[in-house]
């Protein structure tokens, strides 16, 4: 890249009205110049600094790098910046210049940035213990608000160390240490130390607000990282105004093994037997990225040597790169998710980070930024919706690097359900799970459209997963002729597309229409177990019994059930009720639904006697399994199918 002339960069930059008497050198990257010249022109903090380098090196710490890239521009190296070297001499500003009064101001104005840099700066200065102390205190309270936590660590256990040794602080300087060194570990997901401090807090003034909700706060997540123990309906509603939740991350019946035949050579496997709809690892985001309409799929850009398109995945590599910067502890963590060869400490990242060591104040992180992009692409999740049974379907919902999570290996008929609310991520069993057994999750459904996509990305050699060596047994000419028989020409594939044409039907219609499943069903192999084309021929065969002139209940049951055994579930009759085997594995958000509609069917069918009530309480288990309600959020959750299907009475004589 051409060094550009510095002369000419100071006259762009005096003819966009700034004062360049102070330049003594500048960041420069020609792409980024004229985003960094409008970043400069609307930030004041430059007048408060002695260089403009430093302004600039404070505005790209304030908008990090993200606002100043071109979209779907090239990935950043260190290289793309060009520091000019010194060339206009520097006037200081005095010695006795008041930081402290400086960053003050800037913390009253909320901007934290400056505020810590007016803060450092004064304390390059060397200045007295006691302005050290104050220094340093202060800036620990703006640190927090940056979420800066270790660096808030730093400075707090620095001030108590130094009241410790007899220098004089300011009225309650242990009492505001403290509490910034509690809320510090905290934000570093240290809980048992962060428990501490609160404690110690509360100890020191008995009558702290702040000491004893954060006592309170604390023993919540620890109960929720120990026990498993989440208060989801709760979560659920917080979730609809926030986009990060605060919860402790568990770690249920699972360990990491070494595992042959795994690119990175790792898998999770349940440490006991495990019943379906169990809770198996709850996992909250390091980074996110916010979500970004900007992201367009037919534009991709490159990223940790893929091509990528989510915008959001960029901005959490990005935050990846400075939350490691600031927190080196979490360096291992991040990287053990990258590696050729997995060091000794292979099963880091699903250790608790509460154990982990606590970072030095000098350390230092070497940032490998292809390989946080690498980590990112391969590992990122999209970012939940406000509620546990909806997805969000948003193009580029956002994304988020979940640590435990990425440790889980593909099978695209997998044993597990993934569910999440904005930045957390959980898991539970979907069907039991024997000790010893792998525990995975799948990457991507077997019914969507950039399936081939996705798994090439992964398995250069194609998934050997038992749903894709069962989609073998069938030849092209199998698979094409069902093609065929469901294409949105024939009149299956238009029953099973257009639901609204069915009313008209009659049952003599609906009988012949059965002839036209059979062929689909004989396009697959005898050995075939997964037949997935299936679910939505049985559900739309079982809406068409329904609405039928004539209705024909029993097979609207039949069908429905079909159809919601061709998406994996299983269950149990056991004479008084029907117990929950397996939850599906396609659709399993409108599973209860469709339990409570083969409940209502059958109250149709028979009136509202065992049956009905079997199938209800079906659904209850399941709407249980699946999101851990109790029985009035149950309800509460399905109140509009209950509404549909008349179900309240039924409801009201079934309740647990
Ligand atoms: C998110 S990581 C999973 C953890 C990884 N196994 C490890 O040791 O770090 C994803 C990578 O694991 C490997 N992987 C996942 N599922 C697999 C499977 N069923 N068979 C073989 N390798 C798999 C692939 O290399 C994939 O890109």
């Amino acid at each position: 890249m051409a060094q550009p002339d510095l002369a000419k960069v100071l006259d762009a930059m005096r003819r966009a009205g700034m004062d360049t008497s102070q330049c003594k050198g500048i960041i420069y990257a020609p792409e980024l110049f004229d985003n960094l010249l409008k970043n400069v022109q609307t930030s004041k903090a430059m007048d408060a600094f002695p260089t403009l380098e430093k302004a600039f090196s404070t505005l790209l710490t304030t908008h990090g790098t993200q606002g100043l890239m071109p979209t779907g521009g090239p990935t950043l190296t260190e290289d793309t910046y060009h520091f000019v070297p010194p060339q206009v001499p520097v006037d200081k500003l005095p010695d006795d210049f008041d930081f402290k009064a400086l960053g003050n101001e800037f913390f009253k104005l909320r901007r934290d940035a400056e505020a810590v840099k007016a803060y450092t700066e004064g304390l390059a200065r060397n200045p007295s213990p006691e302005l050290r102390l104050l220094l340093r205190l202060n800036r620990a309270q703006v640190h927090l608000r940056l979420e800066n936590f270790a660096s808030a660590y730093h400075d707090s256990s620095f001030v108590l160390k130094e009241l410790d040794k007899g220098v004089t602080g300011p009225s309650q300087a242990r009492l505001k240490a403290t509490l910034r060194l509690a809320r510090a570990f905290e934000g570093m997901r240290h809980l048992t130390l962060a428990l501490e401090h609160f404690a110690k807090v509360v100890e020191l003034d008995a009558g702290s607000k702040e000491g004893a909700e954060g006592k309170k706060r604390i023993e919540r997540k620890l109960r929720e990282t120990n026990e498993g123990e989440y208060d989801w309906r709760e979560l659920e509603k917080q979730a609809k105004t926030n986009m990060r939740l605060d919860v402790g991350d568990f770690v249920g019946p699972v360990k990491l093994v070494k595992m042959e035949g795994r690119g990175g050579g790792r898998g999770l496997v349940a440490t006991r037997s495990i019943e379906a709809g169990e809770l198996l690892i709850v996992d909250k985001a390091i980074v996110v990225g916010e979500p970004n309409p900007a992201s367009d799929p037919s534009k991709a850009f490159l990223f940790g040597g893929q091509a990528a398109w989510q915008l959001s995945m960029y901005q959490s590599a990005q935050r990846l790169a400075s939350l490691i910067k600031e927190d080196p502890s979490l360096e291992p963590f991040v990287y053990s998710l990258h590696s050729k060869v997995q060091p000794a400490t292979y099963d880091l990242a699903f250790e608790s980070l509460d154990h982990r060591q606590l970072p030095q104040e000098d350390d230092s992180v070497q940032l490998d930024k292809i390989r946080l992009e690498s980590i990112c692409s391969t590992n990122g999740f999209q970012r939940c919706g406000e509620s546990l049974d909806r997805a969000n379907s948003a193009l580029d919902a956002g994304s988020g690097l979940h640590l435990r999570m990425s440790l889980l290996n593909h099978n695209c008929v997998p044993n597990t359900v993934i569910q999440g609310l904005r930045d957390v991520k959980l898991i539970r069993a979907r069907v039991p799970i024997k000790e010893g057994e792998e525990v995975c999750l799948r990457y991507i459904g077997p019914m969507h459209s950039r399936r081939p996509y996705i798994l090439a990305g992964h398995f250069p050699d194609g998934c050997k997963c038992a749903y894709c060596l069962d989609e073998a047994l069938d030849s092209p000419a199998q698979v094409k002729q069902r093609k065929a028989l469901l294409g949105s020409d024939t009149e299956l594939g238009k029953q099973v597309r257009q639901f609204s044409t069915l009313a008209d039907r009659t049952p003599d219609f609906v009988l012949c229409f059965l002839d036209h499943i059979a062929r689909v069903e004989r396009t697959y192999s005898a050995q075939r177990v997964f037949r997935l084309d299936l679910i939505e021929v049985y559900r739309a065969m079982s809406d068409m019994c329904l609405y039928s002139k004539v209705p024909v209940m029993h097979l609207a049951i039949k069908y429905r059930l079909a159809s919601l055994e061709a998406a994996g579930l299983v269950v149990d009759d056991e004479q008084d009720r029907i117990r929950i085997v397996a939850i599906p594995f396609e659709d399993e958000d409108s599973a209860v639904s469709s339990l409570l509609k083969v409940a209502s069917y059958l109250a149709r069918l028979e009136g509202e006697g065992k049956n009905a009530r079997r199938w209800t309480l079906a659904a209850f288990d399941m709407s249980k399994a699946l999101y851990s309600d109790d029985w009035d959020r149950f309800v509460e959750r399905h109140q509009a199918d209950v509404q549909k299907l008349g179900l309240n009475g039924l409801l009201e004589e079934c309740r647990v």
